[in-house]
Order: C-alpha cells, then sequence, then structure tokens
C-alpha cells in the first residue's frame, strides 16, 4: 500500500514582483506542491515603452528557476477585454470614476485564473496580495472570512471585497501576516533576481502611460464649459469623462485665482461636480470646499462576501484606497445596493469607485458608489 500523502497543490499567480514571489516561497516553506502561473491580460500595442509585459515574464520566469517551481503563461487577454475593459469604458463614458482593479481580481484573478487553475489540478491558488482568510463556523456551516492585512501600510483588502464564498474558500494569501519591509529583506536572502525590482504602480494597463491621453483612444472629447459654484465660465474641459472628483491638476486653469486669503494666496480649484446633461464641469476653491464633503453615500451593485446582508449599525468604511476607515452607519442595505451616514462628512466621494464596509479589520463587502 502506497501511504505517502500527496501534497496539496497550490497555482499562484506569479507577476514577475517580488511579494507573488515572496508568496510562492513561502507556501513551498510550508509543504506545498507550489505551480507559478503568469497571466497576460492585454495585448502589447504600439506603447511598448509603457508595457512591462514581456519583462515581468522574463522576471516571473527566473524566480521560478530559482525557486525550483514549474511555471505556465496563459493569456486571458480576451476574458479581460470582455469583462474588465469593457465596463472600464462604459463607465468613463458615463462620467463616473471606475476601479477596474477591483473588477479583475473579481472577473480574473479570482474567476479565469481560479478555472484554469483548477484544470492544472489545483487545490488552492494563491496570491501576493496582503489580505488574510479565515474560516469560522456559523450554525455548522462553514464561512470564508476577508481580514484586513496585517501591514496597515499594504493592506489590500479593499481591491478583494467583491470576492465571494466559492473564490475565498480556494484562496491563500501567503503575505497576509507579514510587512512589506520583511518580504523584502526575504527576496534579498533568497537572492531573488527581481528582490529590488520596483512595486507597480496604477492600474495594469495603463502603467506609467498618460492617462488622458490613453483614454482619448477609446473615448472621444466633447468639450464644454468649466463653471465656478457661482456660475462664472472660467475656462474649457475636453470632455466630462477625463476628469475625476477632487482633481486639482490637468483643469487647465491656472491662470485664473481662486479664493484670495489676507496674505494674498490663492486656493487651488477642485473638480466638484459634473452635469452631465449640460456637459458643464463645476470646479470649486479650496480643498475643504462644502460641494467636495458629503455626510453620506450611496452604493449600487453591492456585493457581500458571506453571502447576506450586513446588519445595520456602525461600521468602518473606506472609500477609496489607502483611506482611513471613516466611521459610519449602514443606514439601509440588500443585496443590491445600500447607504452609509458618516460621523465625520468625506471629501470627495466618487462615483464609480469603490465604497467597502469594515466591521474592525473584517472585510464585510461593498459597493460601487453613485
Ligand atoms: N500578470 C500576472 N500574472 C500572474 N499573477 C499576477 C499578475 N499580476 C498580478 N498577479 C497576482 O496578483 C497579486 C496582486 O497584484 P498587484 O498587481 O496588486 O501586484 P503587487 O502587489 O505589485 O504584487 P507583485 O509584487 O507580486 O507584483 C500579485 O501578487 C500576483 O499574485
Amino acid at each position: 500500500m502506497n501511504t505517502t500523502l500527496k501534497k496539496p497543490r497550490v497555482v499562484i499567480g506569479l507577476s514577475g514582483g517580488v511579494d507573488s514571489s515572496v508568496s510562492a516561497w513561502l507556501l513551498k516553506e510550508q509543504g506545498y506542491d507550489v505551480v507559478g502561473l503568469f497571466m497576460k491580460n492585454w495585448e502589447d500595442d504600439d506603447d511598448s515603452e509603457y508595457c512591462s509585459t514581456r519583462q515581468d515574464w522574463i522576471d516571473a520566469a527566473s524566480v521560478a528557476d530559482v525557486l525550483g517551481i514549474d511555471i505556465e503563461a496563459v493569456n486571458f487577454s480576451a476574458e479581460y477585454k470582455d469583462r474588465v475593459f469593457a465596463e472600464f469604458l462604459r463607465e468613463y463614458s458615463a462620467g463616473r470614476t471606475p476601479n477596474p482593479d477591483v473588477l479583475c481580481n473579481a472577473e480574473i484573478k479570482f474567476k479565469a485564473f481560479l478555472d484554469h487553475a483548477m484544470t492544472l489540478g489545483a487545490d488552492f491558488i494563491a496570491t501576493g496580495h496582503y489580505a488574510r482568510v479565515r474560516s469560522i463556523e456559523v450554525n455548522g456551516n462553514t464561512e470564508y472570512q476577508l481580514l484586513k492585512g496585517l501591514d496597515p501600510l499594504k493592506d489590500q483588502s479593499y481591491f478583494l471585497h467583491r470576492l465571494n464564498q466559492a473564490q475565498l474558500s480556494k484562496a491563500i494569501f501567503p503575505l497576509g501576516e507579514i510587512c512589506k519591509t520583511e518580504v523584502r529583506k526575504i527576496a534579498q536572502q533568497l537572492k531573488l533576481p527581481n528582490a529590488t525590482k520596483k512595486d507597480s504602480t496604477g492600474i495594469c494597463f495603463i502603467g506609467e502611460r498618460p492617462f488622458r491621453e490613453f483614454l482619448n483612444r477609446y473615448l472621444p472629447t466633447k468639450p464644454g464649459p468649466i463653471l465656478t459654484d457661482e456660475g462664472k465660465e472660467i475656462g474649457q474641459h475636453t470632455g466630462l469623462a477625463f476628469y475625476t472628483l477632487g482633481q486639482r491638476k490637468g483643469l487647465g486653469i491656472g491662470g485664473v485665482k481662486g479664493y484670495q486669503a489676507d496674505d494674498g494666496t490663492a486656493d487651488a480649484w477642485y473638480v466638484a461636480h459634473k452635469d452631465l446633461k449640460n456637459n458643464v464641469l463645476y470646479v470649486v476653491s479650496g480643498h475643504d470646499h462644502p460641494w467636495l464633503l458629503k455626510p453620506e453615500l450611496e452604493a449600487e451593485d453591492a456585493s457581500w462576501i458571506a453571502g447576506y446582508t450586513p446588519a445595520l449599525g456602525n461600521y468602518g468604511a473606506k472609500t477609496r484606497y489607502r483611506q482611513q476607515d471613516a466611521q459610519c452607519q449602514l443606514v439601509s442595505a440588500d443585496d443590491k445596493k445600500f447607504t452609509l451616514a458618516f460621523e465625520q462628512a468625506q471629501w470627495a466621494v466618487t462615483p464609480g469607485q469603490s465604497a467597502v464596509l469594515y466591521d474592525g479589520d473584517i472585510c464585510l463587502g461593498g459597493g460601487i458608489i453613485y
């Protein structure tokens, strides 16, 4: 009789970055049978100067080599275009500011990737996200919770809040309990080829390229007036889709002085409202202008991790990544939408972004601000 136990197999998303590389090593140390999977989610175009896919693949493959694990590359660019990019463009053309990384996690990393990993015999999938999964028993059933990563500067639960029970039951986040500084240290000790590689920034398919130019390839310009809160025209915008709430730079109204203090210094202008019907961009002078502060928000397309709506009451919420939790009350909620009332009004609450709800360290899910 063969008594050797088969090691559970984990397929890890190896991006070529340091976080997923160290995650793969940790999993190997923990005794898993680890396989790397590199995804290509965007077809190279004439902007190859901004696209690091080729280098990322080389880095991922050399890390796999150093760690002694197999790696495969898979192309999900068709799925990405259909399920993430199409929605991204729809949202922008509706004047909203979407967060494609949230959708990418729910639709690609934890759907297309997960399905593919299953065909490779995976028991689990893993990523280098800074977040934790915990299973608890509720009335005899197992419930999976998503918790914040312990490194407060890196916690990425915000981006993962649309995962469901089935997805979380298969997920391992090896970096949930360690700090980024520790991850860099491990990478250096292991002499990983990417130990000092810069962290990726921005939306994956946009990378470092100029955002407005990129968007303009897909969305036409539609110029209109820029008005102040007092109705005075002070410039022209190129199309409401190209601006976001709270935006200060790139308005082209630098020559027009904002509210002036006694000492002669003038406040900056901020985008405060988009009037889609009349194609007007409203700006206000001063960071703390009342038009930029919202005591309440409504969110749609709700997604609750536990599979049921949380009880009304007091929680923490983030309306953007890296924000401190804001104390709030969940005043109404169902499986489609919810309303939050904040203890202190929130700055530049932006339609299209995610509002994510927390009970302490537990991420309960969220929805899209409208
Ligand atoms: N192209 C890719 N192929 C496979 N997995 C990926 C890819 N891009 C991201 N991932 C997975 O998703 C995780 C989070 O992605 P994110 O873009 O936030 O990267 P990150 O925090 O910079 O991590 P890393 O340092 O591993 O790139 C990564 O750690 C990795 O496991």
